[in-house]
């Protein structure tokens, strides 16, 4: 997302100055809290332009230092606490005031302080991050860059700006200084302010001859629990800068290095409303490395950073007012593209995710507890004891399962069947053909032989009617005999069936041996009670020769009539006739015969079983996946919970995987880590070498500018002698002139006396020296004359 440059308008007070003599006529008429036009004063404030200009902001005289912070500085700042770069700047002719907005007074402080404050206040309320601040203060001085809060000896030096491969602009050697409070910071603030370059000017008593910048470098991430692990980290840069401001050399009556100063300040400023333009326009090439102030601030113009500009502007002035104007309004339409900027780790980025994750699990455990949980819960219990009761069945008829294959394996696979079968032509022998006959004869089922049988139950449906009852059907004649043949499904559902279904057998042949010891009249039945009829009754028929014995009649004496079982004491007698044994023959294997009709009905019966529990499971899940369209039905999120399960699972998996890599990167970061070591160890070493080579040059270059110093003095004092020498030459050269011009004109006056005197020149000569030696003694004794008056004094 892009925004654009936030421009504010600041009409400061009249002052002093521009009062002096009488009121100063006012220029600009505000208009809301956004517009603002030039009136005409001398014209009765006649609107002089029909358009206002229009701006995020104009702030009459009336508003104070916080008014404007709050409004265009705030966001900025608060924004660069959570990683975006920003920038706010003050712009305006000389005298407006910049400083006055940017730094304040003791008692109305401006953006800076307010802004630093404002820091403070945020990091103590925001106790989940940690901060790390770094403060710089440099100004561009006449296009030198020169830090204030360096130390005494390295202020002066000019620093250079540079490049990193990101693209960033960084001035080297810039201390970056770190604080932990509000007053260290306002104590750097301080320091900074009272080594900027200030002077005196007509417009201004303490004007600005630099463009400040105060930087501040906010670091902050996650506090974390964890020791060890690394939070993202967002860094971003807060520049608060003073502008110098644009002034007119016969308003200023700047001279001398005033002049110089103006003359720099007003080519920055124009190349900086260039790049203005220029960005406004949405040229392609912009100008940023024509002057240092544009090229520090480049990423604050167009680029990756939150800027406000205040424009600050003099009621009183016109033309400079109308060019501050036009300077914000092309500055307003200026869109720049921040982003937070962070730097994360891969621990923090798997923090990240675990984080997600987590709020993942609690949005879903929100939505679970909001407006349809009850409901939702409601379902979800329903389908849950459904799917308990499901599962219960689902083992119950496993077990079934397994039991009635086991159970029905020895009837339909074994040749223990067939050798029933086979024995079952033997198995009537006369004894126990007439036994049966003679003793079945008074019992309902010799006369309905399917009644011996086990019918295949009519079972209701499984839910409906738990109670089967296999044996019901068995005789309505003897109840009490049949009842203990009835199996209900409780016996089916907790006891093995293979019991059930032996104890039904049993029943059944516990029914047979009741009508066997039935107390009928009967010889044959006292005959056979005496003989003590065996029933060796087994919970499955015999699947081994062994077992088949047990079947078989106590007497060892007749191992030919092996079978299912025999009467002992039934043996057929050489006595009895023939068509008795005929008929009793007959009527075993009609026994027989219905027992094996019983035998395959059961095995049908079990098929059919299987197959019926078979279709009640395809019910149940066909029930159960109803249930759960129902259950989507009543809660439609339900796939998107899913969704969200599964992309959780899914985030899971990934973390697992990240995890892992992780372990992997952190290993070799840590072999790296131990290479950079040494490389850096290495380089230690060389950078000491480095070092003191850098001092023995630095040593020899200033013996050397010493050495060429005292050279250079050495030849400029020997021109000097030289001058002097033929000043002196010269000198004497005049002055033996003039002694000699004076010989000459002492020899021609002396001529001239003799000639006049009429005497020769050399007693003129004598005389003139007798007077000049007299001359000399009357000095020296008036000279005596005057050291004794002296003494006698004292
Ligand atoms: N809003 C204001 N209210 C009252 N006085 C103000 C206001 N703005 C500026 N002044 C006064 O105007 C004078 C000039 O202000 P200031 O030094 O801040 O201007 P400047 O734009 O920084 O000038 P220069 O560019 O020359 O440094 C100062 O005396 C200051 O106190």
């Amino acid at each position: 997302m892009s925004d654009n440059i936030v421009v504010g308008v600041r009409v400061r007070p009249p002052i002093a100055r521009e009062e002096a003599d009488r009121p100063a006529p006012l220029h600009w008429h505000i208009t809301g809290t956004n517009t603002i036009t030039q009136v005409d004063p001398a014209n009765n404030n006649k609107v002089v332009a029909a358009t206002p200009y229009a701006f995020d902001r104009v702030f009459g005289s009336e508003y104070g230092n916080e008014d404007v912070y709050a409004a265009v500085a705030q966001p900025i700042v608060e924004s660069a606490l959570t990683g975006f770069n920003g920038t706010v700047f003050a712009y305006g002719q000389t005298s407006s005031g910049k400083t006055y907005t940017m730094m304040g007074e003791k008692k109305n402080p401006g953006i800076i302080p307010l802004a630093i404050q404002n820091i403070f206040h945020t990091i103590q309320n925001t106790p989940d991050r940690e901060y790390l601040i770094r403060v710089s203060y440099m100004e561009i001085y006449n296009e030198n860059i020169s830090d204030l809060i360096a130390e005494r000896e390295k202020r002066g030096k000019s620093l250079s700006i540079r490049e990193d491969t990101s693209g960033s602009v960084y001035v080297t050697d810039l201390k970056e200084e770190c604080v932990n409070c509000e007053e260290n910071l306002l104590a750097l603030m301080r320091k900074g302010e009272k080594n900027r370059h200030v002077g005196v000017t007509n417009m201004n008593e303490r004007s600005s001859r630099s463009h400040s910048i105060f930087r501040m470098i906010i670091e902050s991430r996650e506090r974390s629990e964890e020791d060890g692990v690394e939070e993202a980290v967002t860094v971003s840069h807060l520049n608060l800068v003073d502008l110098a401001g644009s002034e007119n050399a016969s308003q200023s009556g700047a001279t001398g290095d005033r002049l110089k100063e103006g003359g720099f300040i007003n080519k920055s400023l124009f190349m900086l409303g260039r790049v203005i333009s220029q960005l406004s326009d949405g040229e392609r090439h912009v100008n940023y490395r024509d002057s240092k102030l544009t090229r520090i601030l480049q990423l604050s113009l167009g680029g990756n950073a939150r800027t406000a500009i205040i424009c600050t502007i003099t009621p009183a002035a016109v033309e400079q007012t109308i060019s501050t104007l036009r300077f914000a309004s092309r500055a307003k339409s200026i869109k720049n593209k921040a982003i937070v900027n962070e730097v994360v780790s891969e621990a923090a980025l798997l923090k990240r995710y675990a984080k997600e994750i987590k709020d993942l699990k609690r949005n879903l455990e929100h939505e679970r507890k909001c407006d349809k949980a009850q409901e939702v819960e409601q379902v979800r219990e329903m389908l849950d004891e459904e799917a308990r009761k499901n599962l219960e069945l689902l083992a119950k008829v496993n077990e079934l399962k397994t039991k009635l294959i086991v159970s029905s394996l020895p009837r339909g696979k074994t040749p223990v069947v067939k050798k029933n079968r086979a024995r079952r032509e033997t198995w009537a022998a006369p004894a126990i053909a007439q036994a049966m006959r003679t003793s079945l004869a008074p019992m309902p089922f010799a006369s309905n032989k399917m009644d011996l049988c086990f019918r295949r139950p009519e079972l209701p449906p499984w839910t409906e009617h738990r109670n089967v009852s296999f044996g019901s059907s068995l005789s309505t004649d003897s109840p009490d005999k049949l009842s203990d043949c009835s199996i209900t499904s409780d016996d089916f559902g907790t006891q093995d069936v293979s019991l059930v279904l032996n104890a039904a057998e049993q029943s059944k042949l516990a029914c047979l041996e009741t009508v066997f010891e039935s107390p009928e009249p009967s010889n044959i039945t006292t005959k056979r009670r005496r003989r003590k009829v065996k029933f060796d009754i087994t919970p499955s028929p015999p699947t081994d020769t062994k077992e088949a014995a047990c079947f078989t009649t106590t007497s060892p004496a007749t191992p030919k009539r092996e079978g299912m079982f025999s009467l002992a004491g039934t043996q057929t007698t050489p006595g009895t006739p023939a068509h008795v044994l005929r008929s009793r023959n007959l009527k075993l294997t009609e026994k027989l015969m219905v027992q094996d009709e019983w035998l395959s009905n059961w095995q049908e019966e079990m098929r059919d079983l299987q197959e019926f529990q078979k279709k009640e499971i395809r019910v149940l899940e066909e029930s159960y996946e109803n249930k759960i369209g129902n259950y989507k039905l009543l809660d439609p999120d339900v796939e998107q919970k899913q969704s969200l399960c599964q992309s959780l699972h899914d985030a899971q998996t990934l973390l697992m995987d990240a995890n892992r890599a992780l372990t992997e990167r952190s290993q070799s970061n840590e072999r790296l880590n131990h290479e950079l070591e040494k490389v850096k160890e290495e380089n230690e070493r060389r950078g000491t070498c480095e070092q003191e080579l850098i001092t023995l040059r630095h040593q020899y270059n200033e013996i050397k500018k010493k050495y060429e110093d005292r050279e250079s003095k050495l030849n400029q004092l020997e021109n000097e002698r030289n001058d002097f020498d033929m000043r002196m030459e010269l000198k004497i050269a005049k002055q033996k002139q003039k002694e000699e011009d004076i010989r000459r004109s002492l020899e021609d006056a002396w001529q001239e006396i003799a000639a006049y005197e009429k005497s020769n020149m050399d007693e003129v000569k004598r005389r003139f020296q007798q007077n000049v030696e007299l001359q000399k003694q009357l000095s020296d004794l008036s000279a005596d004359a005057d050291a004794q008056k002296k003494r006698q004094v004292y």
